[in-house]
């Protein structure tokens, strides 16, 4: 047995979840330990579809540009058998969060630029091939019990380490041995749909039809392709009763496949990776037992079809990463970290329930409920797929009746702006953390001063930035406010309408946070 080590923040699994948390408690300075069964990073594509707010997490992470440097902006058009359209969502090029709303891109590429910013940081040490096999929680930490994961596999008992951390963060994917030690239970939403999963690269310039994500509402055979960054196209096709995993998994199968659907073959394509997923929508019952939580696909799983996997996966590190910092600092109670579960799980659960409405109508097998459907939709008299909610509840600011204020949870945009002598995105000039805009500086009292200090709240004028775009005061007037709160998650904690208020507003953050004490 090696001797023991310490750590903060214990990371279980080195995928966008892990990778994003572990980039951002390494920032704030935090002692972490990442431990991972793969002994490098995946290397393939699983998911293909991010959208603005998470291109901007990962801006919090990484260098956004090396990380999005194959991807392009993505429509979205759902056709049915006779090629009449039933879903469109039109690309754009600059949506609120400072990036298009939907992107196509290649998850290596993104995966490897939080890698890089990770090794930038000396705090945390990432243990590669290695496998966590027991853990146990006192009232002060967690002891997690690691193996070399060849000695597993040879089944020798050495190369055993025992480490101990004031939290964990399980992001141990969809087959969690974290929360299968924990005993959490998961919810099933009611889903399962087997498809086949074909990966390829263009091998000549991809025809301009491709350039899109088009989703084939086919009774015989539902089926889609979309783009993968610039160069790399996916394919997916639902498997008909009687159909296995094994033959689907033939290439033989896919290329008959993508002839007979497409008029594709090996002088187009080179296949990158061919496998059966069962999309499937569960929900773990907690994301929190004492000093470990679960993140990503180890708290909730989803159904493709809104490309909403790694924004969840990635909101859920954000969401965590923060509170814990400010835990860990000392600033505020433990109790915080409650509000987790309560800001991501019904967020989670809305949107996978919105991802199981469109794999319903995706998965239509029959010709005359397809038809219904196809008349519903295309009279208009179905309900379009909805857009990102805001969070409900948890770290907002509240009205007299304890409700949240009005547009408390949305999400605050991000523009261009130039302050001091350096321009770009907002986040990159400001800081990634919490953000106090005003549209005049106000003078704070100095209790409300410090606070802000303590939880390294940047305060902006917009009389001392050029707000290239527009973009913030135009938020500040749709608000009707002075000034507004945003969290670092991008997330609106709230608004005072005068600069009277803003102290108030300060205060209502305070309290919202469960802070013991300012340092
Ligand atoms: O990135 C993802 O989550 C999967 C991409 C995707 C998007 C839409 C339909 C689909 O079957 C997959």
């Amino acid at each position: 047995m090696n001797a023991s080590a310490n750590c903060d923040v214990a990371i279980v699994g080195y995928g966008p979840t892990g990778l994003a948390a572990a980039s951002l408690l390494g920032r704030l300075g935090h002692r972490v330990l990442v431990v991972e069964r793969w002994p490098s990073l995946y290397g393939l594509p699983r998911l293909t579809h991010i959208d603005g707010e998470t291109a901007r997490l990962i801006q919090s992470v990484a260098d956004v540009d090396e990380a999005l440097h194959d991807s392009c902006p993505t429509e979205y058009l759902w056709v049915n058998g006779q090629e009449q359209t039933l879903v469109h969502l039109p690309a754009t090029e600059d949506g609120p969060m400072g990036f298009p709303d939907d992107i196509s891109m290649y998850q290596p590429d993104v995966e490897e630029a939080i890698d890089s910013r990770i090794r930038t940081y000396r705090g945390v040490e990432i243990r590669q091939g290695w496998v966590l096999t027991d853990l146990r929680q006192d009232e002060a930490g967690v002891t997690l019990t690691l193996r070399d994961w060849d000695a597993v596999e040879r089944r020798e008992g050495r190369a055993c380490d025992e480490v101990r951390a004031r939290y964990v963060i399980a992001a141990d994917g969809s087959r969690s041995k974290v929360r299968e030690l924990l005993g959490v239970e998961r919810d099933d939403l009611g889903f399962s749909e087997r498809w086949l999963n074909v990966d390829a690269e263009w091998i000549r310039p991809a025809p301009e039809e491709f350039a899109l994500t088009k989703q084939f509402c086919v009774p015989e055979r539902g089926h889609m392709f979309m783009r993968i960054g610039e160069r790399r196209q996916r394919f997916e096709f639902a498997l008909l009763p009687g159909e296995t995993a094994e033959e689907m998994c033939e290439p033989g199968k896919a290329w008959k496949l993508l002839k007979q659907l497409h008029g594709l073959g090996p002088d187009d394509l080179r296949f990158i990776r061919q496998l059966v997923y069962t999309f499937e929508s569960r929900i773990a019952r907690r994301w929190r037992v004492g000093r470990v939580f679960l993140a990503g696909d180890a708290a909730h799983t989803m159904p493709p079809y809104l490309g909403q996997g790694a924004c969840g996966a990635m909101r859920d590190a954000v969401n965590l990463g923060w509170k814990l910092d400010l835990v860990l600092r000392g600033l505020v109670e433990d109790a915080l970290l409650d509000t987790y579960q309560t800001e991501r799980a019904p967020h989670v659960e809305a949107l996978t329930r919105a991802s199981i409405a469109l794999g319903e109508i995706a998965n239509m097998s029959d010709p005359v409920q397809a038809a219904a459907r196809d008349a519903a939709m295309l009279s208009g008299h179905a309900t379009p797929p909805p857009g990102i909610p805001p969070l409900l509840d948890g770290v907002l600011q509240r009205d007299a009746d304890a409700a949240p204020v009005d547009r408390a949870g949305a999400l605050t945009p991000q523009g261009r702006i130039e302050m001091a002598g350096r321009s770009g995105r907002f986040d990159d000039v400001v800081g990634h953390g919490f953000v106090l805009v005003v549209r005049e500086r106000v003078n704070l009292p100095a209790a409300q001063a410090a606070f802000l200090e303590s939880v390294g709240c940047a305060v902006v004028g917009l009389t001392e930035i050029n707000d290239l775009d527009g973009r913030h005061g135009a938020f500040l007037d749709e608000l009707g406010a002075y000034a507004y709160l945003a969290r670092p998650d991008f997330v609106l904690f709230g608004a005072a309408p005068d600069a009277a208020s803003v102290a108030g507003l300060v205060d209502d953050l305070r309290s919202a946070l469960h802070v013991v004490k300012e340092s």
